[in-house]
């Protein structure tokens, strides 16, 4: 699913009306309706006091919208208008008097502190303060009106955006930003609800469709893609029934030191596991009895020490997953350092692999085209330096990215893979995957993809949701606390079959 900028959500808008021939106020009630309905739905006429404010523009005229529906459905609702400005829209006025003929009580107006209602735990509020038009800091009374409702233990829904939140930058202050239990959103959910400081702010999301031009969505640019089933589906290659372990590659997994070698163990296994033909654990000696023991499915060589000193294979491989467990000595460098001179190979970089890149940037000239490189987020700010926010973090990955013809995927909660300008959001994955070895996990996915020939953004794109999915069937199996990396590859297999698993209908004999 897209994500557009503001200003390419407002021409979605425009070719809408232009194209279906409709006024902007059809277009507020059309969207507002449908926020009506999710919550009627949700609710079910339950007789609980709830709290619309409003802005002035057409968020708040998308509130007033919904006031009249929850008025007319017998709600018990009560609307505020937060006047923060003289400028109200044509289609907030134009709702403003329709919301008259049917409210009960009039709106109430908020100039100034003193005006704050009373809001009790049980409450529900709807936030349509501002939308995707906020632009400029929030003026003080406003913004304590924010940390007042925050305060309140109430139930808050958000329309479109949670209000003080700016659709393409960080908040100016981050208490005058609503925490919304779930945000209503139109049509596409917007970027910052996946990065880590502003995703805090749209706790659950529910977008909802207003039947924006599908041509115009198709056409347009957009910001960033995410990444879903539906999304990665069509990157699925399936086996042939006359095909053998030659024809799905061969994984070489490089990485292990003395204490490290689980590592290699977990990224060779999750390659396999992905559906690599064959794979290779390149480990130093004091891993060559654990691999075989923990792994018998793959072979193992050798380097003669307790840390890699050498990388040297006689025959191409597939691909390469490198610098799991690696540790940072020099002799190791020096083998990493020849490795990538050589290497042609589709190829993953991880962990001490990132690090010693960090540290020796010369090395980078040497990567193959597409090489992906999957930080956390210490590893990240190691290679590309300190970033401001979050989206100076996309600026300078982007550049990265662009810089070096490489992949980068920034792991954390919502995974971002980054391909020059292009952003993919992953979508699958839960905290229980914050453990030890679940980075080790994803280089074997990754590679054992590259090594059944996706090509190095299929692979990064498609391994961080399988990655993610497979943690999340772990999780459900056994809680977040619970989950640890092994969990993941083991459930890696039902990964790949909840890709076609249909969505159950109700069966009517039965309901
Ligand atoms: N794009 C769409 O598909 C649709 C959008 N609609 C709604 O329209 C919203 C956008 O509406 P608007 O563009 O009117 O903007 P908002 O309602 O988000 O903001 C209100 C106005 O306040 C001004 N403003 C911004 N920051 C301010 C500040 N800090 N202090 C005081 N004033 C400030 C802005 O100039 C803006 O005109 C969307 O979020 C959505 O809720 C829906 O009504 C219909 C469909
Ligand atoms: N809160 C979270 N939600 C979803 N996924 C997470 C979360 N925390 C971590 N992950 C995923 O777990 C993996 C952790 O990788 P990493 O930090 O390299 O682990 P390790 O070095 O222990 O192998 C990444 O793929 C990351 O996206
Ligand atoms: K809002």
């Amino acid at each position: 699913m897209k994500i557009l900028s503001v200003q390419q959500m407002r021409m979605a808008d425009e070719a809408t009306i232009t194209s279906e021939k409709i006024s902007s106020l059809e277009l507020m009630e059309r969207a507002a309706t449908k926020v009506f309905d999710l919550l009627h739905n949700r609710l079910q006429g339950t007789p609980i006091p709830i709290h619309v404010f409003c802005g002035i523009g057409n968020n708040g005229g998308d509130g007033l919208v919904i006031s009249r529906l929850l008025e007319k459905h017998g709600y018990h609702v009560r609307t505020y208008i937060v006047n923060f400005s003289d400028n109200r829209s044509k289609d907030f006025l134009a709702n403003y008097d329709r919301l008259k003929d049917v409210a009960s009580e009039w709106p109430v107006q908020l100039k100034s502190k003193q005006d704050f209602p009373t809001l009790l735990d049980q409450d529900i509020v709807i936030d349509a303060i501002f939308g995707i038009g906020l632009n400029r800091p929030l003026v003080p009374w406003v913004a304590t009106l924010i940390k007042h409702i925050n305060k309140s233990k109430c139930f808050t829904v958000s329309v479109d955006i949670p209000s003080g939140l700016y659709a393409d930058k960080i908040p100016d202050d981050p208490e005058s930003v609503i925490y919304s239990d779930v945000t209503v959103t139109f049509q596409l959910p917007k970027l910052v609800f996946f990065l880590p400081q502003t995703g805090i702010y749209a706790r659950d999301i529910e977008i909802v469709d207003i039947g924006l031009n599908r041509e115009f969505l198709q056409q347009s640019p957009g910001i960033a893609e995410l990444i879903g089933k539906n999304e990665v589906l069509p990157l699925y290659r399936s086996r042939f029934k006359y095909s053998h372990k030659g024809t799905y590659g061969h994984s070489v997994l490089v990485g292990g030191s003395y204490g490290k070698i689980g590592s290699v163990v977990l990224a060779t296994k999750a390659a396999l596991k992905t559906g690599s033909g064959l794979a290779t654990a390149y480990v130093p000696e004091c891993g060559y009895a654990i691999v075989q023991t923990a792994v018998p499915e793959a072979m193992v060589i050798t380097d003669d020490d307790d840390e890699l000193s050498e990388i040297d294979l006689d025959f191409k491989p597939s691909a390469v997953g490198i610098g799991i467990g690696l540790g940072t000595n020099e002799k190791t460098i020096k083998a990493l350092s020849n490795f990538l001179k050589n290497n042609t190979s589709p190829i993953v970089i991880d962990a001490d692999g990132i690090n010693i890149l960090a540290k020796h940037p010369k090395l980078l000239e040497n990567l193959t085209t597409q090489t992906i490189i999957t930080p956390h987020p210490k590893e990240l700010e190691r290679l590309i330096g300190r970033w401001k926010d979050d989206f100076d973090k996309l600026n300078k990955t982007i550049e990265f990215s662009k810089r070096h013809d490489c992949i980068v995927v920034i792991k954390g909660a919502n995974s971002i893979t980054v391909y020059k300008d292009q952003l993919y959001i992953n979508n699958t994955g839960n905290p229980g995957m914050a453990t030890a070895g679940s980075g080790d996990v994803l280089t074997g996915i990754i590679t054992g993809l590259l090594s059944q020939g996706y090509s190095p953004l299929h692979a990064a794109v498609f391994g961080v949701y399988l990655h993610g999915s497979a943690g999340d069937e772990a999780a459900h199996q056994t809680g977040f606390e619970a989950v640890v990396a092994g969990d993941i590859v083991a459930n890696i297999g039902t990964a790949f079959l909840e890709l076609f698993k249909q969505r159950s209908i109700p069966d009517k004999k039965s309901s």
